[in-house]
């Protein structure tokens, strides 16, 4: 058995090369310079600039001014953020693990605890956040540790829903390891229910997804959320 322990996000993200950009409708106006097709902004910069647009929108709709003095920035600010928070969009799975499997014959279960993670509500755009909890039960082959974070990393960083979240983390080990289990489970609290709406602060979501072993056999659940449980006290 090997269990780690994590406190996640302090790596730095890939490169920002966006599919996005892609996806939205190029504007004629800004792509003709004199009649001719100009290639006055790349697509990121073109993407970049109609986020800091919505963002001034955002602000006049609040009723403050866009030119006043500490808002001046707020737009550029604001849309590199939301670059920041859904960066795992230009992520790939494969360029993630970068290889690092091993066939080490290990067969007893892998458990990573207490991996930070923030995400965005899709519904409302507000952080959610928490902890998120990785194992699995290997058939010979093992992922390097870290990767299990960044995994979490990458699909925090869109726009969720806690449940697809979960169980976009436990497809994921599936298809790079075939492993005999997988479970996640994760802990979060949505600033949708805290800061708004509800307003329920000290509420906490709790989601789990399992596969394979995990799912059949109750006992392996069990040792599992016994190992969740149990407090590190060697650290
Ligand atoms: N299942 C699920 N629901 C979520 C998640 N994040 C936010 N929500 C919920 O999405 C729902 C959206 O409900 P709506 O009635 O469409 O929106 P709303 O009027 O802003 O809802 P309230 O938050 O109740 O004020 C709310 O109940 C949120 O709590 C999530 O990760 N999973
Ligand atoms: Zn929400």
């Amino acid at each position: 058995m090997t269990i780690a322990s994590s406190n996640g996000s302090n790596y730095s993200q890939s490169p920002l090369i966006s599919d996005l950009a892609e996806a939205i409708t190029p504007r004629p106006d800004r792509n003709t310079h004199n009649g001719k097709q100009a290639d006055l902004f790349s697509p990121k910069e073109e993407q970049m600039e109609q986020m800091m647009e919505a963002v001034r929108t955002l602000i006049l709709g609040v009723g403050e001014d866009p030119e006043r003095e500490g808002l001046l920035k707020t737009p550029k600010r604001a849309a590199e953020a939301m670059r920041f928070l859904t960066s795992g969009y230009n992520q790939s799975l494969e360029e993630l693990v970068n290889g690092a499997i091993f066939d080490e014959g290990h067969n007893e279960m892998v458990l990573v605890r207490d991996i930070n993670f923030f995400s965005l509500c899709e519904h409302h755009m507000l952080p959610f956040m928490g902890r998120a909890h990785v194992a699995y039960i290997p058939n010979q082959k093992v992922v390097g540790l870290s990767k299990l974070a960044r995994i979490v990393e990458m699909y925090s960083r869109r726009l969720q829903v806690q449940e697809r979240l979960t169980r976009q983390i436990a497809e994921a080990i599936q298809t790079i390891l075939e492993p005999q289990g997988v479970a996640v489970v994760m802990e979060a609290t949505h600033m949708c229910m805290v800061m708004r709406g509800v307003q329920k602060p000290g509420s906490w979501t709790v989601t789990s997804a399992m596969v394979g072993v995990f799912q059949e056999e109750h006992k392996t659940r069990e040792e599992l959320f016994n190992l969740i449980r149990h407090q590190a006290t060697f650290i």
